[in-house]
């Protein structure tokens, strides 16, 4: 279920984010550094990285969610417009919404559990539209939502509650919440982490459906890196709060890339792969906050050498589409 995007050059990118860095309020201290992508209108596009990488605190600083840190440098540009670097999060959040749906990483505590699902999802619309749509109305669009999440029976479910429902279930809800701006964005923090590996998929090609027939660009950001190789175009790669690179999913495993990029797929089982050739990476992971001077990851590569600990990490401050900050140019 491949979604390898054609990214049209002449298109403007929907999302520029180019050389930010993330830092937290408290004591200052920059967390993630010199981070540059680009997501294109309708893209499906993938940002892993080990636990503690960086995503999640990354995602919510740009998208304005994370109250105790902030933007501290570079720049972000949504939709063709430049979010100002004053007043960041709140500029931000407004785009959220409207034109960016989030589902954050337990997406269950974001539905509120006294309240049927119905009355959750027709706010969503009510406040997304902006305009009373009057009652019939937003219940009808409430349910035909429901019915595009794959929420079985949607009229007799829209009054229920969250705990009548199952983890794939009430994650379906999370999404038709997220939808219900139509938004031109989605971004997807660990969307399947909590379910089983059959809902998992299922819930993953409902979000490559919904890109597919409404030309929704997504974000899905995981820490698996098989799941995103078999569901995205371009997955960005980050180490210790480092931008690594950004490669095309396929090129990962069939291609020379990134030497962690190629480290992190040796230590995942795949169906053609011999159990003797899945190595674990060696030594201990580096948390975010590494900073621009040398690699994060040269205490644990293969292909380390002296100059890989000192010299400026490579940025990508003219956002190629494709991009690897290996000192050493491997995977450029
Ligand atoms: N509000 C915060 N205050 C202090 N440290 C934080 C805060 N948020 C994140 N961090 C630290 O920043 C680093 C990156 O965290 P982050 O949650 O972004 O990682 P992640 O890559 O998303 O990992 P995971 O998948 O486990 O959530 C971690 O070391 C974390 O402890």
């Amino acid at each position: 279920m491949s979604h390898a995007t054609p990214l049209s050059p002449s298109e403007a990118p929907l999302l520029e984010v180019r050389d930010a860095a993330v830092a937290l309020k408290s004591g200052d201290r920059t967390m993630v550094s010199g981070v540059s992508l680009s997501v294109m209108p309708r893209e499906v596009f993938g940002i892993v990285g080990e636990s503690g990488s960086g995503k999640t605190l990354l995602t919510r600083t740009l998208l304005g969610l994370q109250d105790d840190a902030y933007v501290a440098a570079g720049s972000v540009r949504f939709d063709g417009r430049d979010i100002p670097s004053t007043g960041y999060a709140a500029s931000a959040r407004k785009l959220l919404g409207h034109s960016i749906g989030f589902v954050p990483q337990d997406p269950f505590s974001s539905l509120n559990p006294s309240m049927k699902i119905g009355k959750q999802i027709t706010e969503a619309i009510h406040l997304a539209k902006g305009w009373p749509m009057g009652a019939e109305k937003t219940r009808e669009a409430a349910i035909r939502l429901m019915a595009e999440v794959g929420i079985p029976e949607p009229a007799l479910a829209f009054d229920q509650y969250p705990d009548q429902f199952s983890g794939g279930m009430r994650q379906r809800i999370v999404f038709a919440i997220a939808l219900s701006q139509d938004p031109k964005l989605l971004v997807a923090d660990e969307p399947t982490t909590a379910l089983d590996a059959i809902t998992q998929r299922r819930v993953i090609e409902l979000i490559l459906d919904r890109s597919r027939s409404h030309g929704l660009a997504v974000i899905l950001i995981s820490h698996n890196l098989e799941l995103l190789r078999q569901s995205v175009g371009r997955i960005a790669v980050l180490y210790g709060g480092q931008l690594h690179t950004v490669v095309d999913a396929g090129d990962i495993g069939t291609r020379v890339v990134h030497p962690y990029a190629e480290a992190l797929f040796a230590c995942i089982p795949t169906r053609d792969k011999e159990l003797a050739d899945i190595r674990s990476i060696p030594g201990e992971p580096v948390g975010a906050g590494f900073g621009l001077t040398g690699c994060a990851f040269s205490t644990r590569c293969a292909h380390v050498e002296a100059i890989c600990r000192t010299a400026p990490l490579p940025l990508n401050g003219t956002l190629a589409p494709r991009f690897s900050a290996c000192i050493l140019g491997r995977g450029a």
